[in-house]
């Protein structure tokens, strides 16, 4: 057999949640995080390049290496050493899953190099361990939105129908935010008035994504769960949400755990909610890039 010197994986930014789905539900974005591995008896070396590619380690401390060699660790061979190539277009603790890329990303590229010996179900089950919550590396793995629950003796993934006329318009503020940090704010136990209107929304919320219902969607992008506890660490949040459904979107959440804000409309509305995120987030001295990004349904790619 062969030896597989080199590979690229490419990987999608996700949302997570989507309001009323903490922790189960995400969709792949069409932005995407490049990592190029290449056997190398000289040592680990790793180029960074693109967005923000100051902030990325480039030591053995990098996440994607990490999980690159949490891969050969599970599968007890010793990792190759490699020379990896990243080039980033998922800005790095903005809610778009750029975390998920490099786990995704390293987990992939080492199940390749190593000849493929885990299934795509072993890979993402190594995934949500290593993040911690599926709702990320799921449909970052698979494309398109999933929903990702605890079944009995596994993962149950399924895929969740997005109506083609729902357009996701996200707004990227210039700060960072780090899951951590947003999870330390929620409280670890919830009411049952709480419990229950998320999983009515939520179920209302696949329902309006799936038949592009509007008064459905309108009101399922309401949660109870997360976003109350986190809207106070995302500066202008209440304007960006008026701004954005005076514009005409169906409503605004959190993006996975912020601080980008995520909202819905058609796409005859998509330019005037874009611009009119940014100009509310403006308005309160934040600049952000606002822009439509259509769902990606292909999930990691490798060439
Ligand atoms: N391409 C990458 N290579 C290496 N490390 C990365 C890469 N992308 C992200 N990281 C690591 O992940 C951290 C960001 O993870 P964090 O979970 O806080 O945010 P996120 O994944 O962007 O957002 P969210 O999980 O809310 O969608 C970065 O600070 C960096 O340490
Ligand atoms: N579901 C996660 C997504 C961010 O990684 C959260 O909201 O904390």
């Amino acid at each position: 057999m062969s030896v597989i010197s080199t590979i690229t994986v490419k990987v999608p930014a996700t949302t997570a949640n989507l309001g009323p789905g903490f922790d189960c539900i995400g969709a792949a974005l069409k932005l995407y995080n490049e990592f190029k591995f290449t056997r190398n008896e000289r040592g680990l070396i790793i180029q960074v390049s693109g967005t923000e590619a100051e902030k990325v380690q480039t030591d053995e401390s990098n996440l994607l290496y990490q999980a690159f060699l949490k891969l050969y660790q599970y599968i007890e061979q010793t990792s190759p050493s490699v020379k990896i190539e990243i080039k980033l277009g998922v800005p790095l603790a903005r809610g778009l899953g750029s975390s998920a890329t490099a786990i995704v990303g390293g987990l992939v590229a080492g199940n390749v190099l190593a000849g493929s010996p885990l299934s795509e179900l072993q890979v993402m089950e190594l995934a949500i361990a290593m993040e911690g919550h599926p709702d990320n590396v799921v449909p970052a793995l698979l494309g398109g939105c999933c929903l990702a629950a605890t079944g009995l003796t596994g993962w149950e993934i399924c895929d969740i129908t997005w109506h083609r006329q729902i357009v996701p318009v996200i707004a990227i503020p210039d700060f960072e935010l780090s899951t951590l940090e947003a999870r330390q704010v929620l409280p670890t136990e919830v009411s049952r008035g709480d419990a229950i209107f998320n999983t009515a929304h939520f179920g209302l919320l696949l329902r309006g994504l799936a038949t592009h219902r509007e008064e459905w969607l309108r009101a399922a992008l309401q949660d109870k769960l997360h976003q109350p506890y986190r809207q106070a660490l995302i500066p202008g949040y209440d304007a960006v949400e008026a701004a954005a459904v005076a514009a005409g979107a169906y409503g605004m959440v959190i993006s996975g755990a912020g601080p980008t804000l995520l909202a819905l409309t058609d796409e005859l509305h998509t330019p005037g909610v874009a611009t009119a995120m940014r100009n509310a987030w403006k308005q309160v001295g934040i600049k952000s890039v606002a822009q439509s990004l259509p769902l990606d349904i292909q999930g990691v790619t490798i060439f």
